[in-house]
């Protein structure tokens, strides 16, 4: 099967600063992809760089199997700030999207509209920032790319919007076979409709992959204080914590845990994703 997005020794610097770092990932098609950490991590540079807005300083990304060129039909991106046209209204943006778009799809978007409640002859300056967002994303999701890059899609968005929202992606995948990386910091969101994560703490790809073999794979034990050394082989320590008589450490493991001195509960992805963010190596 294609990527969706291949990244080799990406790294990204603007002047001194570097925002992406080494990165390397391989990213099914055909999911949706949870693009996650912490502020300043480099995730809208990751999305910018796949959709060709940006060029790696060094490194090699590819979207689809081609090096992003801005502008492509096949990949769709919408910014953070929601871009939309302040003077014209919902219709004329859906007019001006069919005019420009050889492959736009009426259906959908007229579909969108009216399950999001947006009148088609409000201005989009009038909308609200989660109006906005639903208007911008409609737009994306009607030229029917073959990937859709979401940069924080869901932040304005009030929790039942968001849920449809989350909902209206899936369908996308799942009926015309779309891929969508949607960076977000709302992982509990991400948890219910993602089935592929990657995070990036400090620049650089701090894990990756399908979302049940990450939740299969991790762990919480609780038991007599040990080092992490202890352990046994197979098994990483993400992060631990230590009283004088007990020891909490979050394992990443391919066997199962099986010494009946520990506790071992399992994780939810937030979880997860908070111990690589605070363990060593997530610390900003
Ligand atoms: N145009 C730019 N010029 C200089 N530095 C930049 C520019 N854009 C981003 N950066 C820096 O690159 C790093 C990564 O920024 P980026 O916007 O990719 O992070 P992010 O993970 O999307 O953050 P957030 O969650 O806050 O949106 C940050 O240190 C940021 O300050």
């Amino acid at each position: 099967m294609t990527s969706a997005l291949i990244a080799d020794g990406l790294t990204k610097r603007y002047g001194r600063r570097t925002a992406l770092s080494d990165c390397t990932l391989d990213i099914p098609a055909g999911h949706v992809v949870g693009l996650v950490g912490p502020n300043g991590a480099g995730k809208s540079t990751l999305l910018q760089l796949a959709c060709g807005l940006l060029d790696p300083t060094t490194g090699r990304i590819e979207a689809l199997g081609e090096r992003p060129v801005s502008g492509s039909p096949r990949v769709g991106f919408v910014a953070q700030d929601t871009p939309v046209y302040a003077g014209l209204t919902v219709a004329e943006h859906l007019r001006m999207g069919a005019h420009l778009n050889p492959s736009w799809d009426a259906g959908l978007a007229d579909r969108r509209i009216a399950q999001v409640g947006l009148d088609p002859a409000q201005k989009a300056g009038k909308l609200s920032g989660g109006q906005r967002a639903q208007l911008a994303l409609t737009v994306a999701a009607a030229k029917r790319p073959d990937l859709l890059l979401l940069d924080e899609p869901v932040a304005a968005l009030d929790p039942l919007a968001r849920r449809n929202f989350l909902q209206g992606l899936m369908e996308l995948t799942v009926e015309q076979g779309m891929s969508i990386i949607m960076s977000s910091h709302l992982v509990a969101d991400l948890e219910r409709v993602c089935d592929h994560l990657v995070l990036l703490v400090g620049s650089r790809v701090r894990v990756a992959g399908d979302v049940d073999d990450l939740l299969a794979g991790h762990h919480r034990l609780v038991g007599p204080r040990r080092e992490p050394a202890e352990v046994g082989s197979g098994r990483h320590v993400v992060e631990q914590s230590h009283t004088d008589v007990q020891s909490t450490l979050i394992v990443r493991s391919t066997a199962p845990i099986d010494d009946p001195a520990w506790q071992v509960d399992r994780l939810g992805l937030e979880d997860i994703v908070l111990a690589y963010m605070s363990g060593p190596g997530g610390q900003r």
